[in-house]
């Protein structure tokens, strides 16, 4: 969506007002007893990036990763997301919004072929502003809304090039082939950002790229990411942005250039080679 098109949606009713950086995070902390988990971390996200969010084990990366997806309350701070505050809103309202993660496919769903999982998973409560289609708008219109389901499901299962395993059990996929369909899945509420929290676990560099190559193409086609990465080099290599946590704190962000010659992120990182 472009920001002309801000301020009302296909049925014309209001949205928020939409920013060049949907989401900002403001001084939020979390403690957990005696431990600070995350404190005070101030970033915003860019509307159309990558942005990557790393550091060492236990810098916090998780936390406010659960921060903004609301699956834990900040007790100082604010999570604002296209100008909205959303601190402190359920999961789902959060989704609702347009701010979306990807969930593991769950166990009772393992047993469920990889379209069971795609028409069982949660879709947008946006109104028309669906996956963001190369098909003409026309195609769009269709009345039967379960036709219109099977269409989009079909249309992302072959953007993730997994329409071939569309009557496979979930249980069988591979690593990398099930992270394609937790992906999958989070695209069918359409997103406008997307948080992915080590979506690259567990998979062969060969699936690595081809994930990596999607990403990259919903960016250009305007989503916009929130990756957060064990893995230091993959983040300096894809995003344009990164921040980096250090002790709960964000010990500074910026280009990969810029990140990689700070001297506190190669301190942070075991004094070694960033
Ligand atoms: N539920 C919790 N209860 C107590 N302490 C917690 C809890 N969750 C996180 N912590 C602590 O908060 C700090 C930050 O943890 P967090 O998992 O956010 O870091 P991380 O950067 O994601 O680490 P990793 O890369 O190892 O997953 C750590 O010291 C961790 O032990």
């Amino acid at each position: 969506m472009s920001d002309a098109d801000a301020g009302a949606d296909a049925q014309g009713r209001s949205r928020p007002e939409v920013t060049d950086t949907p989401l900002r995070v403001e001084g939020m902390s979390k403690h957990f007893g005696g431990i600070t988990a995350v404190d005070g971390a101030t970033f915003e996200v860019e509307r159309g990036t990558l942005t990557g969010l790393i550091g060492p084990n236990g810098a916090g990366k998780s936390t406010t990763f659960n921060l903004i997806t609301g699956m834990l309350t900040p007790d100082a701070g604010t999570v604002s997301f296209e100008g909205e505050d959303i601190t402190g809103l359920e999961p789902y309202e959060i989704a609702d919004r347009g701010l979306v993660r990807t969930f593991q496919i769950a166990r009772e769903l393992q047993e469920m072929t990889v379209l069971e999982n795609m028409m069982l998973a949660p879709k947008g409560q946006r109104g028309e502003r669906l996956w963001r289609s190369v098909l003409p708008v026309a195609r769009r219109d269709v009345v039967d809304q379960e036709t219109e389901l099977l269409d989009r499901v079909w249309e992302i299962l072959e953007f993730f090039e997994i329409e071939h395993l569309a009557e496979e059990y979930a249980g069988n996929l591979s690593g990398g082939q099930r992270k394609l369909l937790e992906m999958a899945r989070a695209l069918l509420t359409d997103p406008d950002v997307l948080l992915l929290d080590e979506p690259f676990a567990g998979v062969n560099p060969t699936l690595e790229r081809r994930l990596l190559d999607h990403i990259h193409e919903l960016r250009d086609r305007g989503y916009t990411f929130l990756l957060v990465e064990h893995d230091m080099d993959l983040i300096m290599e894809n995003c344009r942005h990164v921040v980096v946590m250090h002790q709960g704190r964000i010990l500074t962000e910026g280009t990969p250039e810029k990140v990689k010659a700070d001297e506190e992120v190669i301190e942070a990182y075991l004094g070694g080679d960033v």
